[in-house]
């Protein structure tokens, strides 16, 4: 699958990051998500490749790009067989979030990325518009934390794992009331807490790369963001673990409907029978090869966000491929005229 495609995604990523990247700081969310969205499609459908939307904008919200079960790529075509080689003519799963973060970016805030993950034909979990309690560690913690411990137990495990005293770690947490009960248990067993207001798709990433000073994410996010968080963690390795939350009570945001049961009624229509169900990051992206990409959008742990210069831009990406076994990190310089100079600093 790699092939090609993994130095190909990379400028999908960069265009949906260098045309958020404009917007950074203006206070617009919609325009900094609308123009990454549209330079993605645009973007995905120069490729050779057969691709359909698993994940991408919201089922609810009637998106004209990028919406679930898009195809994107030239092999989509009908005159498919006549342009594409058979490689290209397999059918793959793309999950996309084109602007991670959208109030990083509208008010120029780090950590905002471009984002998606690819695999085969149904290797990702067509995770529903709910949210997702997740647990995210560093590979050495792989499979010993357990989302269904308390986050005391999982601070202890942590702590053995990764031979550090609990006050040496770092959770992030996303800074929201439904979580006020999960920091002070995390303060109170004697970790430090990072409170985000937005991006767990990059905390989720961070924990799977030391140096970051991020030991693990705690709680509720959104469930799409938690798909795509566990693609990057299966490819390399690290701790995830996602819970679907489908009870209104527990996110109190009004964004998932008022009942429970009617949200119940909804996971079975999608087949999914037990909505307690706890999902690894091999279950959420369970295909063979999982590739995952991302752009920064602004500056965060793990990447630089876009630099623009009078007539071009630097951008630095991430790619991890569980097929060849790397996180590679690409530094790029775009000309968009004739730049004067290519700027490196
Ligand atoms: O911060 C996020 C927003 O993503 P986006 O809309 O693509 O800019 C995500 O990282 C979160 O996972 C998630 O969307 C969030 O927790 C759900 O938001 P909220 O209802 O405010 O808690
Ligand atoms: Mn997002
Ligand atoms: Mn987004």
């Amino acid at each position: 699958m790699e092939n090609t495609l993994g130095l190909e995604i990379i400028e999908v990523v960069e265009q949906a990051a260098i045309a958020s990247a404009k917007w950074m700081g203006k206070g617009e969310k919609n325009t900094a998500d609308q123009v990454a969205v549209e330079a993605m499609r645009e973007r995905m459908n120069k490729i050779y490749m057969r691709g359909r939307i698993v994940i991408g904008e919201g089922e609810r919200d009637d998106a004209p790009m990028l919406y679930i079960g898009e195809e994107v790529g030239i092999c989509t075509r009908e005159d498919a067989k006549e342009l594409c080689n058979p490689d290209e003519l397999v059918e793959i799963d793309i999950a996309v979030d084109p602007c991670e973060g959208t109030n990083l970016v509208a008010y120029g805030q780090p950590g905002s990325m471009a984002v998606l993950a690819i695999s085969e034909k149904g290797g990702l979990f067509a995770a529903p518009d709910f949210y997702m309690k997740k647990l995210a560690a560093p590979p050495a913690a792989k499979g010993k934390v357990d989302i269904n411990k308390s986050a005391t137990e999982n601070l202890k495990i942590l702590s053995e794992c990764l031979d550090r005293s609990i006050d040496e770690l770092v959770v992030v947490v996303m800074k929201r009331e439904r979580h006020n009960d999960l920091i002070k248990e995390i303060r109170d067993a004697g970790a430090r807490v990072q409170l985000i207001s937005d991006g767990d798709v990059g905390a989720a990433i961070s924990c799977g790369f030391a140096g970051t000073n991020i030991h693990a994410l705690m709680g509720i996010g959104a469930a799409p963001e938690g798909v795509i968080s566990a693609a990057a963690m299966r490819a390399m390795g690290g701790h995830f673990q996602g819970q679907l939350i489908y009870d209104p009570a527990v996110v109190k945001t009004g964004l998932i409907g008022e009942s429970k049961e009617a949200n119940i009624e909804r996971l079975q229509s999608m087949n999914i029978t037990d909505p307690d169900k706890v999902y690894d990051a091999h279950e959420l992206a369970s295909g063979e090869n999982v590739l995952f990409a991302a752009c920064g959008i602004t500056s965060g742990n793990l990447m630089n966000g876009v630099r623009f210069f009078h007539g071009g831009a630097r951008t630095q990406s991430l790619v991890i491929s569980s097929q060849s076994k790397t996180a590679r990190f690409v530094d790029t310089i775009h000309m968009f005229d004739q730049p004067k100079t290519l700027q490196l600093h």
